[in-house]
């Protein structure tokens, strides 16, 4: 069966992140059309009506509707931002048993319904509930997608673009890895211009600016409860990207089959995202440390998911 060619986005899950990335479709004029799902079904139908009011002055017309699982059947892409989030203090590791359960249901409910398109996944942990949507799919490893680093990213450009006073889209720089607390900083092909950063700053500094990147979430979520227009934004850049066939490099969740020395795990890099989904992945050349400190993202991920598949 050849892959969905539409432009019509599923969302599951119409909670902070998924709502507000409902918003940046409308705003962008992203798809033609967008179907709220979730369990709360008076809550999806509630964005529903908000958004519809905001139609008149929307980029371009779209026809924005709650639906069923029933919907996914001609979806180009079903996002999925549904599940438990962090409580202050918690880590994203944290929601794993609770996730990967309702995580089980849904992906057998979209299969069910005929979908034939690609699975873009945000629900926390991101790396282990895109490899479990791989897996529960048996969809190909190009048409799922994890969020992965793209938002760790996001952060790290738009730090370093307040410390060298340059427009973030000018800062070509990566955080890879889990999207968690192991994630790394590659300093070493960190570029503005192709001028490298890394010699430029001390050590003290880089580790300053990474650990504001690897702890934001914690801040956000401590001084408003959660984190939601970051991640919105970075998942419809990759929805835009799908949708137009773009071919662009995006730091997001994509399956390792050998890659950087590793396999059988989802993991935030580089890859380059077109109409089917994932295409090919970008190997960064990275030094001794960040290899080693790449390495550890993947066992720590790998460790989880030993506990859930043999
Ligand atoms: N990948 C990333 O970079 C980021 C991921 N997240 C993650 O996104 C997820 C959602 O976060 P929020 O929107 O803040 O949470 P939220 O609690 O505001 O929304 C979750 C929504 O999921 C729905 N839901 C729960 N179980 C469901 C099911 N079985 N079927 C359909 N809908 C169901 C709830 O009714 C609710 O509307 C969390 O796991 C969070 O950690 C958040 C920020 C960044
Ligand atoms: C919550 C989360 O994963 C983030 O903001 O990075």
């Amino acid at each position: 069966m050849s892959l969905t060619t539409g432009d019509k986005v599923v969302l599951i899950g119409t909670g902070a992140v998924g709502s507000s990335y409902a918003y940046a479709l409308v705003n962008q004029g992203i798809c033609n059309e967008l179907v709220l799902v979730d369990l709360d079904t008076e809550k999806s139908e509630g964005e529903v009506m908000d958004l519809n009011h905001g139609l008149v002055y929307a980029h371009s017309p779209i026809k924005i509707t709650s639906g069923t699982y029933a919907e996914c059947k001609d979806a180009a892409i079903v996002v999925i931002c549904a599940g438990a989030a962090q409580k202050p203090g918690e880590t994203r590791l944290d929601l794993v048993s609770k996730n990967l359960n309702i995580f089980r249901n849904i992906i057998k409910s979209v299969m069910d319904s005929g979908f034939n398109g690609i699975f873009l996944v945000a629900t926390n942990p991101v790396d282990i509930l895109a490899y479990a949507t791989w897996k529960f799919s048996g969809l190909p490893k190009e048409r799922v997608i994890g969020s992965g680093t793209i938002l760790d990213t996001a952060r790290f450009r738009y730090l370093l673009s307040e410390e060298y006073d340059v427009a973030p889209t000018s800062v070509h720089a990566y955080i890879i890895g889990e999207h968690g607390d192991s994630e790394l900083a590659v300093w070493s092909t960190a570029n503005i211009s192709g001028k490298l950063i890394a010699p430029n700053l001390t050590d003290a500094r880089k580790e300053e600016i990474f650990v504001q990147v690897r702890d934001a979430a914690y801040q956000i979520i401590e001084s408003k409860g959660a984190t939601y227009y970051g991640i919105a934004m970075g998942l419809a850049r990759i929805t835009k990207a799908i949708l137009q066939n773009e071919e662009v490099v995006l730091p997001v969740g994509s399956l390792l089959e050998g890659e950087y020395g590793h396999n059988d795990v989802y993991i935030g890099i580089p890859t380059v995202i077109h109409r089917a989904g994932r295409k090919d992945l970008v190997e960064l050349l990275l030094n001794e440390d960040e290899q080693e400190k790449f390495a550890n993202s993947v066992k720590v991920l790998k460790d989880i998911q030993a506990s859930f598949w043999t």
